[in-house]
């Protein structure tokens, strides 16, 4: 792995305090207001490591003031600091032993993006999917209190959540258990106002009226008897505001209905404030305790600062005209493709609407949103909801699709089952981000849904090899009415193809042959056509005939052509980027019930390893995966068990 703190490149930030900071104690050296400093270096050093990385930006600015508080007042790793969705993660990486990797950020063999508990020590828990860190946190205040032995000892449970990942049932789930057990347990809820996009809700609106009521006092709290929790400097305040509110009718926080004392509104970039309520609370806290904290996403970086996104997520990029180093596109992406082909659709059917929970922009909707607002759903971080909703869109007569990432859906599972299937509605499933990512690495790798998708009776799983089919996949769910169908494809551009005007709906149930060979078919679902067809070319060069032919479904599977090229080929090799259990595995399925094994079938089924890839660029993840043309190629010559080819074909 690069050592990269040796680099003296001009852009690097001068940062002497920080340079002293080689774990989290080392903060407990400084004073107050050097720890202002430290924060300072801090900030310079993420956006000069982002800018060389890129990443998630906007998040980690929003949390320097935050991160520097919670290390020189909490004992990590003893105490356990838990960051949401952990995309704010990279100035605690920093402070916390990983600086001289830092600018390997999210690339192969470099630290992970997200954090992961096998990276450090001050990693208790990995996310990188949101709104699990108040039911770790948690898990581990309940784990300390019945004596279970961990590594790096018990501590204080901590977790950091943002307003966005908030609105998720499951952190309302944890506040409901946390609330019950009365363990002592931190909850900061960091509240920048700004989900991936600005967030949608009631509670959002909620959080924005307890903080316009009361800003940076905590009146409320105040009149609940909390005051005893807030620092001397608050004390005084609160003591008169409490006297300010004596016979008034003040209701409690919700988090105070759900047994959590509640501290705030705090300033989250002031540390004269951060500082004293956490020392506070260290000190003196017993139950479950939410402090909620201001702070702005991006925060002291101009050009994030003011981006639409707050500077969410960034290629590499100039720090000082903020310009990301982008490589031009060749092909429209997947997901333009996909809004603009709703788009068509919905101009000609006002019953289709659209949903996502939290990723307008990611799933193309936002494009869908401008044109149709009223059709058009953001349901916040709440994908088990954007599911049941869906279902309910479908019962009521609408035709919805539900375009979600691959990786996120997997949250709406039994929503899926229970909710969709069961009920054959007819929800059209858009999923984004099929297949390995890149650098937000196993966790957002989407390699289950065509596994967990295909075991489902009457669902329907199609799978686009380019963009050209995305666009009559599009076409083919807009007018499937009988049962929920779904369509899978990745990230990024396409393949540079002819696009029609128009999708035409495909006939289900049916694949298409691409080249007609004799020897060897291999039969891909999914993108993995490319590299197939390259594969046979090759093999071609080398003397065995290939056909190829693209699946489109992995459900219903076409068994007349895979039966067809089962017998008529020595060799058949199925190609996807899904895991095991998906399509090549009904291909098997089939074949085993026909008994085409016993006629001595040479069958090979190409899927994603039984690992959890790591960060790298698409293409590295593909050769781990043993997916790319070569490897193509060579699982057909190991099939036939050719060394050395007879041209025989
Ligand atoms: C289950 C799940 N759905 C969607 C996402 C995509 N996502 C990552 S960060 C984010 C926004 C989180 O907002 P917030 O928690 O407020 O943090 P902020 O970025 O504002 O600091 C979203 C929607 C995710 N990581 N996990
Ligand atoms: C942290 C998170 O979940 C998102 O920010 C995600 O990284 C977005 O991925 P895309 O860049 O593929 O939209
Ligand atoms: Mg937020």
């Amino acid at each position: 792995m690069p050592d990269t703190t040796s680099d003296t490149r001009p852009n690097r930030p001068e940062t002497p305090l920080l340079d002293r900071v080689h774990n989290p104690a080392d903060l407990k050296q400084f004073s107050d207001a050097e720890l202002k400093r430290v924060a300072q270096e801090l900030r310079e050093e993420t956006i000069s490591t982002v800018s060389e990385t890129g990443g998630h930006l906007g998040a980690g600015l929003g949390v320097i003031e935050l991160t520097v508080a919670l290390h020189s007042v909490f004992d990590a790793p003893r105490d356990k600091i838990i960051w949401d969705v952990s995309h704010q993660c990279y100035p605690h990486k920093i402070l916390t032993g990983r600086r001289d990797r830092i600018r390997t950020l999210r690339q192969k063999d470099g630290l992970s993006g997200f954090t992961k508990r096998s990276e450090s020590p001050y990693d208790p828990f990995g996310a990188a999917h949101s709104s699990t860190s108040i039911s770790a946190a948690l898990g581990f205040a309940v784990a300390r209190d019945l004596g279970g032995a961990c590594d790096t000892g018990h501590g204080d449970a901590i977790a950091v959540i943002g307003d966005g990942a908030m609105s998720a049932g499951m952190a309302f789930e944890a506040l409901n258990n946390a609330g019950h057990l009365k363990k002592r347990l931190i909850v900061i809820l960091n509240d920048n106002e700004m989900s991936i996009a600005p967030p949608t809700g009631a509670l959002s609106s909620y959080l924005t009226r307890l903080y316009a009521e009361a800003p940076f006092h905590d009146l409320k709290a105040a009149a609940k008897g909390a005051v005893s929790l807030l620092p001397e400097p608050f004390r005084e305040g609160a003591k008169r505001a409490k006297e300010m509110l004596k016979g008034m009718a003040v209701g409690g926080t919700l988090f105070e209905e759900l047994g959590f004392s509640y501290l705030g509104p705090i300033d989250g970039h002031d540390l004269d404030q951060l500082l004293p309520v956490l020392r506070t609370v260290k000190a003196r806290a017993t139950g479950p305790i939410l402090i909620h904290a201001l702070t702005r996403k991006g925060k002291g970086y101009s050009h994030a600062e003011h981006a639409a996104d707050k500077g969410h997520a960034r290629a590499k990029f100039d720090v000082v005209t903020g310009e990301q180093k982008k490589s031009p596109s060749n092909a429209p992406s997947y997901t333009k493709v996909f809004a603009e082909a709703l788009m068509q659709e919905a101009a000609e059917d006002s019953r289709i609407c659209a949903v996502t929970a939290a990723m307008p922009d990611g799933t193309g909707l936002d494009l869908f949103a401008e044109r149709y607002p009223s059709r058009c759903f953001d349901v916040g971080i709440a994908e088990q909801h954007g599911v049941t909703f869906s279902a309910g869109l479908a019962a009521g007569g609408m035709r919805p699709f539900c375009a979600m990432y691959s990786t996120f859906l997997q949250r709406g599972y039994d929503q899926v089952v229970h909710d969709v299937a069961i009920q054959r509605l007819p929800v059209r499933f858009a999923i984004d981000r099929a297949g390995l990512v890149g650098a937000d690495g196993a966790t957002h790798a989407g390699s289950y849904d065509v596994a967990y998708l295909s075991n489902l009776p009457g669902f329907v799983v199609m799978a686009a090899a380019d963009e050209a089919e995305l666009k009559h996949m599009v076409a083919t769910a807009a007018a499937h009415d009988e049962g929920p169908i779904a369509f899978r494809y990745p990230r990024g551009e396409g393949e540079g193809v002819e696009m029609p005007v128009r999708g035409v709906p495909l006939q289900i149930g049916v694949g298409r042959v691409m080249r007609e060979g004799t020897r060897v078919a291999i039969l891909s679902f999914g993108t993995r056509l490319g590299e197939s067809i390259k594969a046979a070319e090759a093999l071609e060069a080398r003397g065995v005939s290939v056909t190829v032919a693209d699946a489109r479904f992995a459900k219903p599977l076409d068994r007349d052509l895979v039966l067809r090229l089962a017998r008529e080929h020595e060799a058949l090799i199925t190609v996807e980027e899904g895991a095991v259990g998906g399509f090549g595995s009904h291909v098997a399925q089939l074949l085993a019930e026909e008994g085409v094994f016993d006629r001595g079938l040479k069958y090979r089924s190409m899927v994603l390893p039984d690992i959890f890839i790591d960060q790298a660029s698409p293409r590295d993840m593909y050769a781990v995966a043993q997916l790319n043309a070569e490897d193509i190629e060579a699982k057909v010559l190991s099939a036939l068990g050719v060394e050395r080819l007879d041209k025989r074909a």
